[in-house]
């Protein structure tokens, strides 16, 4: 994949190949090296948008960029599964993190066979655990989706999966540590009310995107979430007042 976007310094001049994976509406996602050119990395470049004013689009780049810098730096710090982000310039727009080998839980989840009931099962509870261990730390994800986790893998094991997509052999396996990832939307939030949203958006998003797995989610992702943290039990009744108010919102259109 190539882009028309220029690249910062120091990456246009680097001769390492930055293999493009994504172009989002706010940023540009590339696979690189970083530090030695055998280490992996993602280098994530929000590009200046033209329709806006100059100062207020450097102003709000440099907000985001921090904010979602200074949310992975705590989720480390606290042994939530998140990149290491390893460098950042505010100015031009960019930010580095270890690559994180593996697939998203969607591209897994859609290679699945149907038959592995019980990888699912296991897969779904880690996500239960990894999102309440990101809860019990203060941190709401913000845009939780199936896009936005992935299943890091040994990197033999990840290139095999890829060349067998779609096939159900066994190496589409569920299997490996659930990584949280695009902390874009993220925020440092304590209340229940946050918690909740969260996991409602994740809720919507995961039966509209795997409506074969529906049926599980209750029951192994809340189920693991439950009992991943002290106040997880609070923020689930909150989650029943939060599907009501979002099951009478869209009976009224
Ligand atoms: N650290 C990482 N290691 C490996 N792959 C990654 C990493 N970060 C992102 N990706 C890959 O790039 C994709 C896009 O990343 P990300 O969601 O952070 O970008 P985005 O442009 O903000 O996306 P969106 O428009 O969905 O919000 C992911 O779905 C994943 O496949």
């Amino acid at each position: 994949m190539t882009t028309r976007h220029p690249l910062p310094a120091p990456f246009s001049t680097s001769t390492t190949p930055l293999t493009l994976i994504t172009q989002g509406a706010e940023a540009l996602l590339y696979k690189t090296t970083f530090l030695t050119p055998t280490t992996p990395a993602a280098l994530k470049i929000r590009p200046s948008k033209p329709w806006r004013h100059p100062t207020l689009d450097k102003r709000l780049t440099r907000q985001r960029i921090l904010a979602e810098a200074r949310v992975l730096a705590k989720c480390k710090k606290e042994g939530v599964s998140v990149p290491a982000v390893l460098a950042l310039d505010w100015e031009n727009g960019w930010t580095v993190c270890e690559w994180v080998e593996g697939v998203t839980v969607k591209e897994a989840l859609r290679g699945r066979d149907v038959a592995q009931e019980g990888e699912l099962r296991k897969l779904l509870e880690a996500i239960g655990q990894a999102v309440g261990r990101l809860h019990a730390c203060g941190v709401v994800h913000g845009d939780l989706t199936s896009s936005n986790m992935m299943i890091r893998r040994a990197p033999s094991q990840s290139q095999s999966q890829k060349e067998d997509k779609g096939t159900g052999s066994p190496s589409s396996s569920l299997e490996g540590e659930i990584v949280l990832i695009d902390f874009g939307l993220a925020t440092q939030a304590t209340q229940e009310e946050d918690r909740a949203v969260d996991l409602y958006v994740l809720e919507r998003a995961f039966g509209s995107t795997h409506p074969r797995e529906e049926g599980l989610f209750e029951e192994c992702m809340l189920g693991a979430y439950g009992g991943s943290y002290k106040a997880a039990r609070g923020t689930l009744r909150r989650l029943e007042d939060v599907r009501m108010r979002g099951r009478k919102k869209s009976m009224l259109g």
